[in-house]
């Protein structure tokens, strides 16, 4: 690795074993992500893919290997402290709070805190408005920021949980399903929605809608049954036997 690669490491997924009683959800994991980057990760069912996030956000303890994060280890530390330090998960399902605006569900996100309930007579100060709005625009639900969350379609919903993770200021974003229930056109700005988010986010996308995939042009890493099988771009993975193959092997 170059070591302008080096500098721009951002995860390194080390040799990661999750050990259920002897079933290996990850076995021998190993992964990197560069700065900047978004990185699909696709796999048959049971492949170790929502394992893999439960690992990098620490709610699952590795047996053996390690996650750095910005260099550091941060397979020992709680979940909180891995969020505080710049990871933030989006699950599959939305859980947008339905009766607080869309501008309030992001302002609660931007500030981590849900005692925030105590003060939200006291309003958004504007430095942290100014945040909410550029995201509002990311998200494309500017038109909708006064609206109720529960008022949005299943689509706005996940865009508003995409925008809650974004509003956290974290670095690495991990969006478990993102378009989950979506039809095509919904799916096709959910791809525009991340690819606008820039290179100042890494993104860790898993996703099983290859259209989806295509459209956001990022590298793909393929598990299958725990393990590390293909990294490449979707047409090398698209044209790769032995991925064609676990797939298939799944599907019989
Ligand atoms: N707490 C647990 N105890 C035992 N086995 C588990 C546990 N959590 C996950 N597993 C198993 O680990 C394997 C990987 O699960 P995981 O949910 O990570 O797969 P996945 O690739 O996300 O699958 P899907 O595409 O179906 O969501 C599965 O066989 C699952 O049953």
């Amino acid at each position: 690795m170059s070591s302008s690669a080096v500098a721009d490491l951002l995860l390194s997924v080390d040799g990661v074993t999750i050990d259920y009683s002897g079933f290996k959800a990850l076995d021998n994991f190993s992964m990197t992500l560069q700065r900047g980057e978004t990185r699909v990760v696709i796999g048959p069912n049971g492949a170790g893919k929502s394992t893999l996030c439960d690992t990098i956000i620490g709610r699952v303890r590795p047996s053996s290997g390690r996650v750095l994060f910005r260099g550091e280890d941060i397979s020992g530390l709680p979940e909180q402290a891995i969020v505080g330090r710049g990871i933030c998960r989006k699950f599959q399902a939305p859980g947008v709070l339905p009766t607080l605006s869309v501008r309030n569900n992001l302002a609660l996100a931007a500030r981590k805190d849900r005692r925030w309930w105590k003060s939200m007579g006291l309003g958004i100060p504007a430095a942290e408005r100014a945040t909410i709005d550029e995201v509002l625009e990311t998200i494309g639900l500017a038109e909708r920021a006064g609206d109720e969350a529960g008022a949005l379609s299943h689509g706005e919903k996940q865009w508003l949980e995409i925008g809650m993770v974004v509003a956290t200021g974290a670095e690495l974003l991990l969006l478990d399903e993102p378009t989950a229930g979506m039809g095509p056109a919904e799916t096709s700005r959910t791809a525009q929605l991340i690819l606008g988010l820039g290179a100042s986010r890494t993104v860790l996308v898993i996703d099983h809608d290859m259209s989806f995939v295509e459209q956001l042009q990022a590298s793909v890493t393929v598990m299958h049954q725990g393990k590390f099988l293909k990294q490449g771009s979707i047409a090398e993975i698209r044209a790769d036997a032995e991925v064609a193959a676990v797939y298939l092997g799944h599907a019989a």
